[in-house]
């Protein structure tokens, strides 16, 4: 059965002001914030932990996302370890670990998931965006968002309904709202 009501668990202002944009008013979105242990793994697994995590901790139904930062060169790394990386580097440290290599190509990959509660499996569901790591442009905002570029700009540079009408995170979420539609 689709939840009438989600409680998205974020310790991120920043999405969770993304997802509210973007899903309007389709959903009743509640927000609690609790940084949430994030194990190592693949991207599905990690997401699916912290679901389990968040479920427990606020015993009901939760929603809670995973952001990967996934540079090709580099066989996908940092991907969730983007918020450490982002932490120790900053913006020209992540652009020098590209350096070495032509390929600067990168793929911005979002992971909502979705958990009745304790006990209960979660259902995942990803988007993703196609990009390239450049030199910091526009707003500094959010996290890595000025060295992502997408056709020509970077996300700090797109004008915010824009960045939503393609970005990972909007491309997970119409996957979410089919999903509830599909439940309804
Ligand atoms: N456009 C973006 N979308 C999502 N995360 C971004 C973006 N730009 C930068 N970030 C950062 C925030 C974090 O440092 C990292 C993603 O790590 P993640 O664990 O998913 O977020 P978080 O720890 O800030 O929130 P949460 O509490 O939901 O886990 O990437
Ligand atoms: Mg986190």
């Amino acid at each position: 059965m689709a939840p009438k009501m989600l409680n998205f668990i974020t310790g991120n202002e920043n999405k969770l002001t993304e997802v509210k944009a973007i899903l309007g008013d389709t959903v009743d979105l509640q927000s609690q914030s609790l940084d949430l242990v994030e194990i190592q793994g693949a991207i599905e697994e990690i997401a699916a932990d912290k679901c389990r995590r968040a479920a427990e901790a606020v015993k009901g139904p939760v929603l809670v996302e995973d952001t990967c930062l996934c540079f090709n060169a580099l066989k996908e790394l940092p991907g969730p370890y983007i918020k450490w990386f982002l932490e120790a580097l900053g913006h020209d440290g992540l652009n020098n670990l590209l350096a070495a290599y032509p390929d600067k190509s990168a793929q911005a990959v979002c992971t909502f998931a979705y958990c009745e509660g304790p006990g209960h499996k979660p259902v995942i569901f990803q988007g993703r965006t196609n990009g390239k790591i450049v030199p910091a442009r526009g707003p500094t905002n959010f996290g890595w968002d000025p060295i992502f570029e997408y056709q020509g700009q970077t996300y700090a540079e797109m004008d915010k309904v824009e960045k939503n009408k393609i970005s990972h995170r909007f491309l997970a979420l119409e996957k979410l709202k089919t999903w509830l539609q599909s439940e309804a």
